[in-house]
């Protein structure tokens, strides 16, 4: 099967700048890609390359098995929906979410017919009259959406579309746009720097860190079997234990652990993966607090072997962590990367 989008050695510098180095990536259609990062990595960068509004240093774009990377935007089967996704204050929002097929010469009665389907899609099937100044955040967020896949793109391209909702809504929002993705069926390539917003949206996630890919792959691969510490520590909290390998086993603060290691390695574990049991014997530790957060109790652990050392752990909610105790600490999953390899 041909890549939806191929992605092939892309350098970008603005003077001085390194914006993107050597990016290679391989999108099926219809896969769901988050690219995630913090400000300033090029995730922007790399979705306006994506959508024909920067050139690239160097490397190709390839949509489709065509080499897109000196098309202009207009001429290539993407949209980008931007964070302002400036609506037509002036128009109903039949004619804003027609506005794309008017452009390119559809009737009257067609742009109609499918900006109804459209709103209909997006949830708001009865307010095709309306104007956007009488919609809430959330609701004009839809008719941009709406808008964006009215043109039928093979490939819609998201810049931190849900950026300028609260929480809550931006959450709800979340949900909504994968199920629609889902329904339509488009590859949706979408740019966040929020870790959670990632994972609610994504089939594959697209770590980024200084112009580079630190990590591809699912949800679940990425928390799990991140590839870089980077990776590991933007995908939400985790305990890094620093060791040296002997090849028997990993020298740490805690002593020698039975882990096979060779040279600087840093071991993480998930704070969710500490407990009264599991595969890895920590050594005991005192808890030094606890709170409870409703779906777990946050704890952090003084190991008896490095009482400087903090350890965070999740304890399931029907635990009853008791401050000043000392405990047995095991992990039940943990990840080792070797550094400066
Ligand atoms: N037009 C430009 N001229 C000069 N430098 C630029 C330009 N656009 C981006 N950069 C630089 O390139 C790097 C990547 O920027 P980019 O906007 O792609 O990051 P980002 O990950 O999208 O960040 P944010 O989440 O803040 O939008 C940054 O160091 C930025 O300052």
């Amino acid at each position: 099967m041909t890549a939806a989008l191929s992605i092939q050695s892309i350098d970008m510098t603005f003077g001085e700048v390194w914006a993107l180095h050597a990016v290679d990536l391989e999108i099926e259609a219809g896969e769901f890609i988050v690219l995630l990062g913090p400000s300033g990595c090029g995730k922007t960068t790399l979705l306006s390359i994506l959508g024909g509004f920067l050139q690239p240093t160097s490397g190709k774009v390839m949509i489709g098995g065509r080499d897109m990377t000196h098309v202009q935007p207009k001429d290539r089967p993407t949209t980008t929906m931007f964070q302002d996704y400036a609506l037509f204050p002036h128009m109903s929002l039949i004619d804003n979410v027609g506005f794309g097929l008017r452009m390119r010469g559809v009737g009257k009665k067609a742009r109609h017919r499918r900006a109804g389907e459209l709103l209909a899609l997006v949830g708001l099937p009865d307010a095709g009259h309306r104007r956007p100044h009488e919609l809430s955040g959330g609701q004009r967020q839809r008719v941009a959406l709406a808008r964006a896949l009215a043109v039928d793109p093979d490939v819609l391209l998201l810049d931190e579309p849900l950026g300028a909702l609260d929480l809550k809504l931006r959450r709800q929002m979340q949900d909504e746009l994968k199920a629609i993705q889902r329904r339509v069926g488009t590859t949706f390539i979408h740019v966040t720097h929020d870790q959670e917003e990632a994972m609610a949206l994504a089939d594959r996630i697209v770590v980024m860190n200084a112009g580079r890919i630190e990590d591809v792959g699912a949800p679940q691969h990425i928390y799990l079997q991140p590839r870089t510490l980077f990776s590991a520590a933007f995908m939400g909290e985790i305990n890094r234990i620093d060791g040296q390998g002997t090849g028997e086993g990993l020298d740490t603060p805690l002593g020698r652990l039975p882990l096979a290691a060779n040279g600087k390695t840093a071991l993480l574990i998930r704070p969710e993966a500490i407990g009264g049991s599991g595969d890895l014997a920590l050594g005991p530790a005192k808890l030094v607090d606890a709170a409870f957060f409703g779906t777990h109790h946050r704890c952090h652990y003084a190991p008896v072997a490095a009482p400087e050392l903090r350890i965070v752990a999740h304890l399931p909610q029907s635990a009853t962590p008791i401050e000043g105790s000392v405990t047995e600490l095991y992990a039940d999953h943990h990840v080792l990367i070797v550094e400066d390899r």
